[in-house]
Order: C-alpha cells, then sequence, then structure tokens
C-alpha cells in the first residue's frame, strides 16, 4: 500500500464512488492492494487522441480504454454535437473491429449517443473502418466511430472519431471536442440507452460500399487478364474478409485463394505475433501458400482493414514483401498513368503523402505537372487537405506505414480499394509482359533507386514515454552534424516549426501544424525523420538514401550498396 503515490491514489478513489460498477471497483482495489505499479500506469494520466484516434490497453483506469474512458469521450462528443449543430436531428454511425471488446465496447458508444439524442447507425457486424469512412458520408451522419486498435498488439483497444466528411477529428473540432471532453466528470456520462434512436446497418451500406470500391479501384485491365492473377489474400483474423473476397469477385477476379488460418475473425490473433502488415512475419503463412500455388500477388491486411502489405514476384519469380513506399510508388504512378490516358490531367490535380514517406515520390508526382503535398504522419492530414483544397482534384495519397486511398470517395486509408488497385496493377502488367515489381524498378530508372527503412524502437509505460521524450530532447540539444561522411545541410523541427538551413544559416519557417518530429537532411540526399509514435509506445527513426540507377540490370547492386550505407547509418546514430 505504501507504495501507491498520493495523486495516483486520489485518482483511484475517484474511481470507487458509485459511478463505477462493482467489476471496476473489485479490479482496483485488487491493483491497490497487489500491483501499485500497474496501477500507477493505469491512473497517472488520461488517454489522448494521437495519430489515428485514441489507443489504449484495455483494463480499469483513466489511461486504459474501457467503459467509462470511452462513455465519457462520447458524451463529450454528444455535448459537442449538440453545441455545433443546435437544432438539428444529429446522427452518428459506428463500425467496430474483431478485437476483444470491440462489439461491447460499440454498444456503449451507441447508448451513450443514444441516451443523449444522437440517432445511431450501428453496424450490426463487424467492418473495415474505411466502410465506416463511406457510411458517415453515405448515411449523412454528423460524426462516426471506429471501435479499433488497429494493427496494435492483442491488449490494445481504440476509438477512432470521424467528422461529416469521412475523415478523422482534425483541427479546429479536435481540440474543441478534447477540451468538452477534459472538462467533463464521469458521473456526467448518461448509459441510459434509447434503443428506438439505434439502428442496425449491414447489406444496404456493404453494397454500396462495395460498388463503389469496385468503380474506384477499376481501370482499363482486361477481363482475362484479371482471370489470369493468381491472388493470395487474408485478413490477419481481422474485418476486411467481410468485404475483399466479395469486391475481388465483382471487380472480375476467379483466382483467389483465401489464406483458410486467418480467415476468422479472432481478437487474440493466434496464428502472427503481430497482426501488422509492416512485419514480414504476418505474411509467413500467405506467403509460404503463394509458392505452393505459384501466385502472381499477396495481399494481406490490418485488423481494422485500411493498410495493407503486398507481395510480388520480383524478376527472378521470387516472391518479395513490398514496403509502404513501393507500393505508394507504383499506385500512384499507375492512377496518374490513368489520369493521363483520360485526358483527366489539367493541372489542377494533386497527390498527398507524409512528411516521413519516401521523396521519391514528389518527384514522380510532378514529372507528369501534378502537384504534389506533403502531411504530418497520420492519414487524417490527407483528408484535411481535400477538405481545404476544393478547387483542386485529388488522385490518390498514400503513406510508408502502408496505407493507400484511391481518389477521395473515403477519407480514409482504404485497404479494400487498394488491395483491387493492387490486383489491377499486376494483372495488367502480367498481360503486357512486365510485373508490379519491373515497374518500380523503372521508375528507379527514371529518378533513382530510393531505399527506405523504419527503425522502430519499443519503450513501454511510464518510463518509456519518459526516454522517448529525452531522447528527442537530445538530439535537439546535440543535433547530429555529419552522417555517413556527408554533412548535414538542414534540420526540419516540426515542433518549434522551424527549417534550419546549416550552409548559409538562414532559417524558414514551416507551414503545417506543430508536431514532435525531426527531419535530417544531408549534402548526399539522405533523409532522417525521427518522432514518437502516435498510436504505440514506439519511438520511430525513418532513414532514406538514394542512388543513380542506369539500367535495371544494376538494381541488385545499386540496392545492396544502399542497403550497406543504411547499416553504416544505424550503427554510427546507435538506431537499432
Ligand atoms: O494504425 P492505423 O492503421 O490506424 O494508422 C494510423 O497510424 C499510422 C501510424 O502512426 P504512428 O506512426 O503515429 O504510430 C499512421 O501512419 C496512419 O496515418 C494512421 O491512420
Ligand atoms: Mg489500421
Amino acid at each position: 500500500m505504501s507504495q501507491i503515490k498520493p495523486e495516483i491514489r486520489s485518482r483511484a478513489e475517484a474511481w470507487l464512488t458509485d459511478v463505477f460498477d462493482k467489476e471496476t471497483k473489485n479490479e482496483i482495489q485488487n491493483l491497490m492492494e497487489n500491483n501499485p505499479k500497474e496501477l500507477e500506469e493505469s491512473f497517472y494520466k488520461n488517454l489522448e487522441f494521437g495519430t489515428g484516434g485514441m489507443r489504449g490497453i484495455m483494463g480499469v483506469g483513466t489511461n486504459r480504454i474501457n467503459k467509462y474512458t470511452l462513455g465519457k469521450n462520447t458524451q463529450g462528443l454528444a455535448d459537442f454535437l449538440k453545441k455545433e449543430f443546435p437544432g438539428e436531428q444529429t446522427k452518428a454511425a459506428i463500425a467496430y473491429d474483431c478485437r476483444n471488446n470491440s462489439k461491447e465496447l460499440a454498444k456503449i458508444v451507441a447508448d451513450v449517443f443514444s441516451a443523449n439524442g444522437v440517432e445511431v447507425y450501428l453496424f450490426s457486424d463487424l467492418r473495415p473502418t474505411p466502410e465506416l469512412s463511406f457510411a458517415v458520408k453515405h448515411l449523412d451522419c454528423h460524426c462516426g466511430i471506429v471501435l479499433t486498435a488497429s494493427h496494435n498488439p492483442p491488449e490494445y483497444n481504440g476509438y477512432k472519431v470521424y467528422w461529416q466528411d469521412g475523415g478523422q477529428l482534425v483541427p479546429p473540432q479536435d481540440k474543441q471536442v478534447v477540451d468538452v471532453i477534459n472538462s467533463l466528470e464521469y458521473s456526467e456520462v448518461n448509459f441510459d440507452s434509447k434503443e428506438e434512436l439505434i439502428h442496425k446497418i449491414d447489406t444496404d451500406v456493404d453494397n454500396a460500399f462495395s460498388e463503389a470500391s469496385v468503380k474506384n479501384g477499376s481501370f482499363d485491365t482486361s477481363a482475362s487478364a484479371k482471370e489470369n492473377l493468381g491472388i493470395i489474400f487474408t485478413s490477419l483474423h481481422g474485418t476486411s474478409i467481410t468485404l475483399v473476397p466479395g469486391v475481388l469477385e465483382k471487380a472480375g477476379y476467379s483466382d483467389v485463394t483465401i489464406v483458410q488460418e486467418q480467415k476468422e475473425p479472432d481478437g487474440n490473433f493466434p496464428t502472427v505475433k503481430s497482426p501488422n502488415p509492416e512485419e514480414p512475419e504476418a505474411l509467413k503463412i500467405a506467403l509460404d501458400l503463394a509458392k505452393e500455388k505459384n501466385a502472381d500477388i499477396v495481399i494481406g491486411t490490418d485488423p481494422d482493414g485500411d493498410r495493407l502489405g503486398i507481395a510480388v514476384p520480383d524478376l527472378n519469380g521470387e516472391m518479395i514483401l513490398l514496403n509502404g513506399n513501393h507500393t505508394m510508388l507504383v499506385m500512384t504512378w499507375f492512377l496518374l498513368e490513368q489520369w493521363k490516358k483520360q485526358d483527366k490531367l489539367k493541372g489542377n490535380e494533386f497527390v498527398a503523402s507524409t512528411i516521413v514517406s519516401t521523396p521519391m515520390l514528389k518527384n514522380v508526382v510532378e514529372s507528369y505537372n501534378v502537384q504534389y503535398h506533403e502531411v504530418l504522419t497520420g492519414f487524417k492530414w490527407i483528408a484535411k487537405l481535400i477538405n481545404d483544397h476544393p478547387e483542386l482534384d485529388f488522385v490518390g495519397g498514400g503513406e510508408e506505414s502502408f496505407g493507400y486511398m484511391v481518389g477521395d470517395f473515403v477519407r480514409d486509408k482504404d485497404a479494400v480499394t487498394a488491395t483491387l488497385l493492387a490486383c489491377e496493377i499486376a494483372a495488367k502488367m502480367k498481360e503486357e509482359g512486365s510485373s508490379f515489381y519491373k515497374k518500380l524498378l523503372e521508375l528507379y530508372t527514371e529518378h533513382g533507386l530510393y531505399r527506405e527503412e523504419l527503425i522502430s524502437l519499443v519503450k513501454k509505460g511510464i518510463e518509456g514515454e519518459q526516454e522517448i521524450k529525452q531522447m528527442l530532447i537530445d538530439l535537439r540539444e546535440n543535433p547530429w552534424q555529419e552522417i555517413d561522411g556527408e554533412k548535414v545541410v538542414l534540420i526540419e523541427d516540426y515542433q518549434s516549426s522551424t527549417a534550419k538551413n546549416l550552409q548559409d544559416h538562414t532559417e524558414e519557417k514551416i507551414d503545417i501544424p506543430k508536431s514532435n518530429v525531426l527531419i535530417y537532411y544531408t549534402e548526399g540526399g539522405t533523409k532522417i525523420a525521427a518522432r514518437p509514435s502516435g498510436t504505440e509506445p514506439k519511438i520511430k527513426f525513418y532513414i532514406s538514401v538514394n542512388a543513380d540507377l542506369d539500367s535495371i540490370e544494376n538494381h541488385q547492386n545499386v540496392n545492396q550498396e544502399l542497403a550497406e550505407k543504411v547499416s553504416r547509418i544505424k550503427k554510427e546514430l546507435q538506431i537499432g
């Protein structure tokens, strides 16, 4: 008992009142008596909204995902809706993923909204996140919620919030909503549902979304090319199983093999260490199956169906996992070619990506005389750009973390439509005697070979958070001056919004919202970004190096040299 800090004890004791149920109180008592460390982790702060909504470990406490923290969020949102749309019948759409407790938490969110007079459209079963983004607009809702922690480990859950346009909350609403939530007491949350305000949704929205996906993810690839494409698909125990097989069939793909061991939705993700297509291990079963079946493409989506991992044959026919940058480059090239062919490039189109994604994309996009815009990490910022620039046509957007969005019919990354686009490209390339991978290499010969690596260092809990903060403070105090023998020429600090040119000692203002991100550029074209993850307890370093590639035949040598360069950099900077 004596080990509990007084402020933690008082925060925990506030949860021992009648506002909270017996189970919660028992668990808190238990932690107080037996596990003060866990009590502190659970109560030392309130959960916050990050890159993609609010995420946390499930359990009791203010720093955990539970009925009370999400109830308070929802009460705050309902209060905000009332203020923002006075006199209107407000409406909210709610979806949930395969995680443990997602369904129950979705019902609680529906209860609190309805208790406050908000009309609720609740999916009758699990669905991918992009379908919720679609549903918000389709059903003319004022906001939307998805209960999901995306690809985080099984002990996590979360709460993604969408606004009227189908994009996740961004300024100015994000701060306004958070202020209302923070001003509430737990006792002010109304859980008394009005069942007559809760409507179940499923097939109608599914059909509309599937149709829109097929339309947006299909171009001029022939029916025979599609039939000839061998596809292996895995939903990694997640939500995309509800839609992807159906849209592939609708779009004309007949040779689709679903990874059976991973098709059942399961919040424990029993066949993978992490249900994240960014981790090579996640696609292992699918890759083995691809070998056996001699398939042309492997696709795996994350639990909430918004990010996708792809593997395709390299020039020797060996399956190779692509990273988010690779996929984004080929997809964007393909979309630009299609727009060009359809005579739709008029000079007011744009492609968007994030500051930690490959700088090569800019070169590809601008070679089509299309505008390239860069935003902070988080697809919500890409969605915001679309809103902020009604005068521009959005072609597509992506980010290094395996997310892509085709056109603007949904306002978040969408692995359903992106799966169709990946198959469209692979089928067409195969028919033309080329390949998805060869196309990537051709882009390298035109724009240089870019090699990117992400290093994520996991640092959990209170101490981890402190350590991550300190690492960035240290970097600011002692910035890298030279990296792999190349002088650092520019340092961007997105927290102070300054770009320091170390050569002419000038300083420019960065004109995007503040964020704890540092980016270094060297005279040789190396780019290194550092930031804390906004979804997981990690610090992330993004390394990008590049070199000219004169012919495809040389790609392995050049790639090898760049891999060695990245290794040297990691060693020198002591990151991973
Ligand atoms: O996790 P998801 O699929 O919802 O994706 C979310 O998190 C990713 C990782 O963010 P961070 O680097 O801050 O962890 C972001 O890239 C993405 O835009 C965001 O929507
Ligand atoms: Mg996700």
